[in-house]
């Protein structure tokens, strides 16, 4: 990768733009990160590509704009390995009981916590955004209050991190993991190898699925789940709300992200329609993450 495209904007605008990214097939790798950190509110986001960017390359990266598309400005970077460059800047992080770092970093040796090596720029989950955090942060809550899920579902696994962070919570349980992008496929396989995960069908074992929601024979065939994750989008999590009701065990629980704090009366509405009872909910950033459990089987 030897230019870069960067815009700089309002922080939303600049999420904004990487949300709409999510999955695109561009041969463009992109990052977003504050000007000043001291300051959160300026962003920048950078669109690294192999060539000197044509206009294509330029209109591609505006598509993630709204309205008003901010100015690119475009720089030739000194040859390095982008990849590793940009994972040298990824500091580890530490959320519930875990503490997730990219191979430039050495694991934790804190008793009680559990490392996770999560390369950076793969899929998304390296524990960096506030989501991933914040279920990282829930789940480490949910076995505290008790909960011994037998069979772990993680829709949308990204990196599979937290696939992997319910498996060393609950080392029994049989976990299953799955995304719409066929590309998290090699990487949780990957990563799951690189964090003696092990992968099957069994108790202390994860299947990798791909599938869009609920959309896969296989996945239909793994639940009923004690435990389901989803941290995808608030709409995509309204509109899935009685699959994953149906793929609930009874009394089970959701634990739901990817909602923005104003977006979460209507996510928790169709949660209620479909059994569910908030446990308990965790705010970070303009993001909620939600446990939720079942009341009844309709
Ligand atoms: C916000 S990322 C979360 C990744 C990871 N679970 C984490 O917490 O860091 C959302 C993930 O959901 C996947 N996704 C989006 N829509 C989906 C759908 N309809 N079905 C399955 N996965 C979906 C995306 O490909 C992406 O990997």
């Amino acid at each position: 990768m030897s230019w870069k495209l960067s815009a700089i904007a309002p922080r939303e605008i600049v999420e904004a733009a990487l949300e709409r990214a999510e999955g695109w097939d561009e041969a463009i790798t992109l990052a977003g990160f504050e000007v000043d950190p001291d300051d959160g509110t300026i962003w920048q986001l950078d669109a690294y590509c192999e060539d000197k960017p044509r206009k294509a390359q330029r209109a591609a990266v505006l598509t993630l704009f709204d309205a008003d598309p901010p100015e690119l400005s475009a720089e030739k970077l000194p040859d390095a390995d982008w990849v590793t460059e940009s994972q040298r800047g990824v500091e580890p992080i530490r959320a519930g009981r875990f503490h997730v770092h990219t191979p430039e970093h050495p694991a934790s040796d804190e008793p009680g916590v559990t490392s996770f090596c999560i390369p950076a720029a793969q899929a998304f989950g390296t524990g960096h955004h506030e989501t991933t955090a914040g279920c990282l942060a829930m789940l480490t809550a949910i076995h505290a209050a008790g909960l011994r899920p037998r069979h772990v579902a993680d829709i949308g696994t990204g990196t599979g991190l937290l696939a992997f962070a319910a498996m060393d919570l609950w080392p029994r349980a049989v976990a299953t993991a799955s995304d719409n992008d066929p590309v998290c496929e090699p990487a949780v396989l990957e990563n799951a190898a690189r964090n003696g995960v092990a992968i099957g069908k069994g108790p202390g074992e994860l299947t990798m699925l791909v599938a869009d929601g609920m959309d896969n024979p296989l996945l239909e065939a793994a639940a009923p789940f004690d435990l389901l994750i989803a941290n995808i989008l608030a709409a995509p999590l309204i509109e899935m709300a009685w699959d994953f009701a149906d793929a609930v065990a009874p009394r089970g629980s959701i634990l739901l992200a990817g909602l923005l704090t104003r977006q979460e009366d209507a996510v928790k509405n169709a949660y209620r329609r479909a059994g569910f009872r908030l446990q308990r909910r965790i705010v970070s950033g303009d993001w909620s993450i939600l446990w939720l459990r079942q009341r009844y089987r309709g």
